[in-house]
């Protein structure tokens, strides 16, 4: 067996964890990055990238076909192994920057093994023991498949295996009705199949439901049936002849995606050899170090909080803080964005509506401002969606946005409520016009309004400015 001694172990080289071993290495920590699959982890190989880039696809496809703005529409002609080959192509365009090679070339020492705990200060991986001052853990999340009868076998797609289709499915069922499960049912409905997207609960319910509900009947009025309040109870039938049974009805496709959720790549770690707390992530403390081994740090989807590649790109700074520069870190959650890439897109920041109203009560105002607002929405010929805001004391505690470019949009709030600026932040920016971003400066100023020109006091001073105005 090797031995190697080194300051940080890294385990899975996802965004989280290349993160942390490109911040620690740069700065001249001895540096190990353990991975058993691909570099780069979800997000490039079987997440974001492939799902933005199928997405894109779908979205040239509806261009053509939505009639309006005086063009005459046209039905597409998809070559679905085509556009599988696009996909192909974009994660290969961005392969090179997560790569071993570059990684390499950055001074981390690359093992390309599955590690796991054999004691609370050494790793295993293959046939090399890493003692290290300090470990991450990073390694992410895989497709939940529940415990439902009859669905582990019927064969079924999860996000791993989607993009390896080559011939367009006829029918897609999709169970979950999440940010995977709309994502990929409107791709699908524009690329040419049939889909219907069957949820337990509500779909997009992590969201705001009156931003939801504009996303969803969007999705709905492109052709995607989309059935709540469906819990599944039995899958069965074979490869092209698949049926899912819920509560309410029974469906039928030639496909089946599941999108249920995901569960976390902790098992195989042999986390009680490191003496370290987990349920359903790692416990961490508002540090990201571990319950139980204060000398392992968990970042990313492991971390068992919000799942998506910015944050833990997020963690990632915050661990390489803590461990190359011993200064200690604070995680927060309240000032995370997050999208759903339908079209119309669905961003969120900070408190949605119903957590503002419990958090804030009375001292909460709400602002509301239509796309038909924006003259640049009305140029485009595309008026759906809401930017809302919530404000309380002068500042934003949450901004909800529905529409074109709602993942755009989002930034400014997103910004501002990381910063802590007030309101004024906004309405004192000069943004261009025309461009949807002034939506934002359109609610800054509507919460401003009522202030400014329903106020009898500043009625009166300005009558006085004028009398003794020159
Ligand atoms: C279909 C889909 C679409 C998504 N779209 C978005 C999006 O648009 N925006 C967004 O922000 N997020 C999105 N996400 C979420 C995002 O992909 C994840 O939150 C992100 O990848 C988490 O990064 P991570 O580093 O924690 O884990 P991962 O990216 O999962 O990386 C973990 C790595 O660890 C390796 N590993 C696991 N165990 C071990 C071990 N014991 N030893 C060695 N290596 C190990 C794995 O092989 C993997 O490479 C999407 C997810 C999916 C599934
Ligand atoms: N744009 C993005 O940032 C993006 C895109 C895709 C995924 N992600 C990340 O990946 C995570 C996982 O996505 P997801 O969509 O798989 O999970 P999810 O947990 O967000 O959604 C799963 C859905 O399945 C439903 N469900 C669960 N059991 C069911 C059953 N038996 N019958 C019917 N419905 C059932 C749930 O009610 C839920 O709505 C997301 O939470 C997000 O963090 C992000």
């Amino acid at each position: 067996m090797r031995r190697i001694e080194t300051d940080v172990c890294i385990i899975g080289a996802g965004s989280g964890g290349l993160s942390v071993a490109a911040g620690c290495a740069q700065m001249g920590a001895r540096t190990v990055l353990l991975e058993s699959g691909l570099m780069g982890g979800d997000c490039l190989n079987y997440g974001c990238v492939p799902s933005k880039s199928l997405l894109a696809a779908a979205h040239r496809a509806q261009t053509m076909r939505e009639p309006g703005l005086g063009i005459a529409p046209v039905e597409p002609q998809v070559d679905y192994a085509a556009v599988m080959d696009h996909v192909r192509q974009v994660i290969a365009a961005i392969a090179p920057i997560d790569s071993q090679q570059r990684f390499e070339g950055l001074g981390v020492h690359v093992i390309r093994e599955h590690g796991r705990f054999v004691s609370p200060t050494e790793v295993q991986a293959g046939n090399t023991v890493i003692a290290a001052r300090r470990f991450v853990i990073a390694t992410g999340s895989s497709p939940l498949v529940p415990d439902i009868d009859g669905l582990k076998d019927v064969p079924h797609l999860t996000n791993e295996t989607l993009f390896d289709l080559r011939e367009r499915p006829r029918h897609l069922l999709i169970a979950g009705g999440g940010p995977i499960g709309l994502e990929m049912a409107q791709a699908h409905r524009r690329l040419g199949c049939d889909v219907t997207v069957i949820e337990g609960a509500q779909a997009l319910g992590k969201d705001d439901p009156e931003a939801a509900a504009i996303v969803l009947d969007a999705v709905r009025a492109e052709g995607v049936r989309i059935v709540e309040g469906a819990p599944i109870r039995r899958v069965r039938g074979h490869a092209g002849d698949i049926t899912v049974e819920t509560e309410k009805a029974s469906f039928s496709g030639t496909h089946l995606l599941v999108a249920l959720g995901r569960s976390l790549n902790i098992d195989g770690l042999d986390l009680h050899l490191a003496g370290i707390a987990h349920d359903r992530g790692i416990e961490v403390d508002d540090r990201l170090r571990a319950r139980g081994n204060r000398r392992v740090y968990a970042v990313g989807d492991a971390a068992g909080r919000m799942q998506f590649t910015h944050v833990a790109g997020y963690h990632g700074g915050l661990a390489v803080r803590e461990i190359a520069l011993g200064l200690p870190a604070r995680v927060r959650q309240d000032h995370i964005p997050w999208v759903t890439y339908t079209d119309p897109e669905l961003a969120q920041v900070g408190l949605t509506e119903a957590q503002a109203r419990d958090r804030h009560g009375d001292r909460l105002t709400v602002i509301r401002v239509p796309y038909a607002d924006s003259d640049r929405a009305q140029a485009s010929g595309d008026t759906r969606g809401l930017v809302k805001v919530m404000v309380a004391r002068g500042k934003p505690v949450g901004a909800t946005i529905a529409g074109a470019q709602a993942g755009e949009l989002i930034g400014m709030w997103a910004m501002a409520i990381a910063d802590g600026r007030r309101m004024t932040a906004l309405t004192g920016t000069v943004l261009p016009y025309p461009t949807l971003s002034e939506l934002n400066k359109k609610a800054a100023g509507a919460y401003f309004s009522p202030k400014l020109f329903d106020s009898p006091i500043v009625k009166r001073v300005v009558g006085l400015v004028q009398r003794y105005l020159p």
